[in-house]
């Protein structure tokens, strides 16, 4: 198969691409998601045949406008959410053809950064960071203090291990999630809007770590965001979610150059173009 860098749907016409569901099948992808669709008490899809297969040991970001369905993309791709039509392969596994148990256990592979961090309110820094750990491996406590002070000194937060949640800033507050994230080693790591809350210089100091620690550790990154400059920051790849399909998948160099009005107008924010307020 040839190689596929990248395609655009506009006006329902598909450019670039040969095959719609060749990116996907392209190279047995860790995550591939097949014409998947979705919609929520038989309203609006919400999700309408979304075709992807993100690409490897790259930084992929979703951008799309507010309430198009990034977080239920994201859901989709951690198994938290089930398709009403499609597939979702991660590992090359359909999770929703295997047992709740083998779900479970291709689940421990992705690391997921939300919004706020989802830190437990009740334990301080250092416990939350630890937690991963202690549940799902049987390493000793030696071990794991290793691991965890290894990866708060990455995200600069070794100072503040005995802190609670609500001692920290937003910034800290994902920084801790992304350093808990990380601390089992995961081949794919899912960020929900990582610049939510924080305003243009942490957004992009935040951005930088994150681009700086995938370079040490590596993995496929999928990061759901509407903001541009963090795309610019961050990404390999680029998608575009828009009424429910990815209507643009490829290379960052080449989205951020693209002549596609559609492309233009959404990578550079323009009122005037083919969006509308829908
Ligand atoms: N569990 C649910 N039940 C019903 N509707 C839902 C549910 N989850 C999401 N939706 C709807 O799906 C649509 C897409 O929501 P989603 O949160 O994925 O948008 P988004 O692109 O992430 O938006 P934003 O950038 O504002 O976070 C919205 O209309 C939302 O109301």
């Amino acid at each position: 198969m040839p190689s596929i860098d990248s395609y655009t749907i506009s006006d329902g016409t598909v450019t670039g691409m040969l095959d719609p569901a060749g990116l996907a099948n392209q190279n047995g992808h860790t995550v591939e998601l097949h014409e998947v669709w979705k919609s929520f008490d038989g309203s609006e899809s919400v999700l309408s045949g979304v075709t992807v297969g993100f690409a490897e040991n790259a930084i992929t970001t979703v951008l799309g406008p507010s309430g198009t369905g990034k977080s239920v993309l994201l859901k989709h791709i951690v198994g938290l959410l089930e398709p009403d039509a499609g597939t979702v392969s991660v590992f090359g596994q359909n999770i929703w053809d295997v047992s709740k148990q083998e779900r479970y256990e291709l689940r421990k592979r992705f690391g997921v950064l939300f919004q706020d961090g989802a830190l437990f309110g009740s334990m301080n820094l250092y416990d939350n960071v630890a937690f991963p750990l202690r549940k799902h491996t049987d390493k000793r406590e030696s071990e794991i203090r290793k691991i965890v002070m290894a990866h708060l000194k990455e995200v600069g937060l070794e100072q503040a291990t005995d802190k609670a949640p609500n001692e920290l800033s937003g910034g800290m507050r994902k920084r801790a999630g992304y350093a808990r994230a990380l601390v089992l080693r995961p081949d794919v790591v899912l960020f929900d809007e990582p610049d939510s809350g924080l305003d243009p210089v942490r957004t992009k100091l935040l951005c930088q770590l994150i681009s700086e620690m995938h370079r040490e550790h590596g993995g496929t990154y999928i990061v759901i965001t509407h903001d541009i400059a963090s795309a610019h920051t961050l990404s390999d790849y680029i998608g575009l979610l828009w009424r429910g399909k990815l209507v643009h998948y490829g290379k960052a160099e080449g989205a951020f150059a693209s002549e596609d009005p559609f492309v233009r107008q959404f990578l550079s924010g323009d009122a005037a173009g083919p969006l509308g307020m829908d």
